[in-house]
């Protein structure tokens, strides 16, 4: 297995002679990118673009094709078909190498060494790189500096794995997984860190299966499954795709009447009120207002994330 050092000191020294691609407006792409392993396609026509200052959130069900999407951004795996760009150019060249960094599930590193010479490690492979303080700062490692990495809890080592990636002070950053173990104190100062880092213009692609920090971080959320996009969007767009909204009022309104309106998916009585849902709750809603005047108690909910990432992919992938 590629140990993460050994991925990132291959940053630095690889020179890979490779026609630069201009993608003005992406900071990285894949394009139309199938992935094949033998006779599983873990990727199938994938399109996918990152830009300036944004965080990107991929989910999607268990081998759905995440980490192997991150993997070929990242230079770790060539494409069956289709093209990656990282900066312009093949991720494999030092070019866009060196201003990348990486935070793997996979990452192994020595257990033998502390804190503060994993850090100075990483820091030698860049021509750059962050002082040692701010490594420590930002990945909240103050106090555990000279600890043995076998001596780390596994919150302590997701953050020692988040600030070795930051040690270059890359430009785009691959998060898979990030706060895995981490307490809810940790998990929040790394949110509030990669919030720090798009304000600054970098760009974050995460994977996660918690879904709260997808919505809680990302402009942008990409839903796969299969090895292709499923979904994309805002958060707030992905959960009215996926489920609806729900309308919650008093009405005299029939559930037969409601039931004709555009997009409604759904009618209950809930507790003495009347539950719609519907894909175009503002046309429902109108609609409703004209036909009963006295309509009172009127709330408009967004569904949980989870609902519309369960409706989006299906649960046969699901449950691999
Ligand atoms: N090196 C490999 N050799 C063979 N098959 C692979 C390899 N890497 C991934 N796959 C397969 O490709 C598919 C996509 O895997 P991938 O790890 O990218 O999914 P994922 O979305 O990251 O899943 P998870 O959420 O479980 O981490 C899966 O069917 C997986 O078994």
């Amino acid at each position: 297995m590629a140990t993460i050092a050994s991925i990132h000191k291959e940053h630095v020294e690889q020179h890979i002679p490779t026609k630069t691609i201009e993608l003005p407006h992406a900071v990285a792409a894949l394009v139309g990118v199938t992935k094949r392993y033998g006779a599983n396609t873990a990727l199938d026509g994938l399109s996918l673009s990152l830009h300036a200052g944004e965080v990107v959130a991929l989910l999607g069900p268990n081998g759905a094709g995440k980490s192997t999407a991150v993997r070929l951004m990242l230079g770790l795996t060539g494409p069956t078909a289709g093209a990656v760009r990282v900066f312009g150019c093949d991720p494999r060249m030092v070019a866009s190498r060196a201003r990348v960094g990486a935070m793997l599930q996979v990452a192994s590193v020595p257990k033998s060494l502390k804190v503060r010479e994993h850090i100075d490690l990483f820091r030698s492979y860049y021509p750059a790189p962050l002082a040692f303080d701010e490594v420590v700062r930002i990945a909240q490692l103050q106090g555990i500096e000279n600890r043995l990495y076998e001596h780390l809890s596994g919150g302590q080592r997701q953050r020692l794995l988040f600030g070795l990636a930051m040690c270059g002070d890359p430009d785009l950053v691959f998060l898979d997984e990030p706060t895995v173990g981490m307490d809810i104190e940790a998990r929040r100062g790394l949110w509030a860190q990669i919030r720090l880092l798009a304000e600054r213009g970098k760009t974050v692609l995460l994977t996660t299966h918690y879904l709260e920090e997808a919505d809680a971080l990302a402009h942008r959320i990409v839903v796969i499954d299969k090895g292709r996009v499923v979904s994309e969007g805002t958060p707030a767009e992905i959960k009215s795709r996926g489920a609806g909204r729900t309308i919650r009022c008093a009405t005299r309104l029939t559930a037969e009447f409601l039931w004709t309106l555009p997009s409604v998916t759904a009618v209950e009585q809930v507790r003495g009120l009347t539950v719609v849902t519907a894909m175009q709750v503002e046309a429902v809603v109108r609609e409703m207002l004209l036909r009963d005047e006295a309509l009172s108690e009127l709330e408009i909910a967004s569904p949980a994330l989870e609902d519309a990432f369960l409706a989006l992919t299906t649960p046969a992938t699901a449950s691999n």
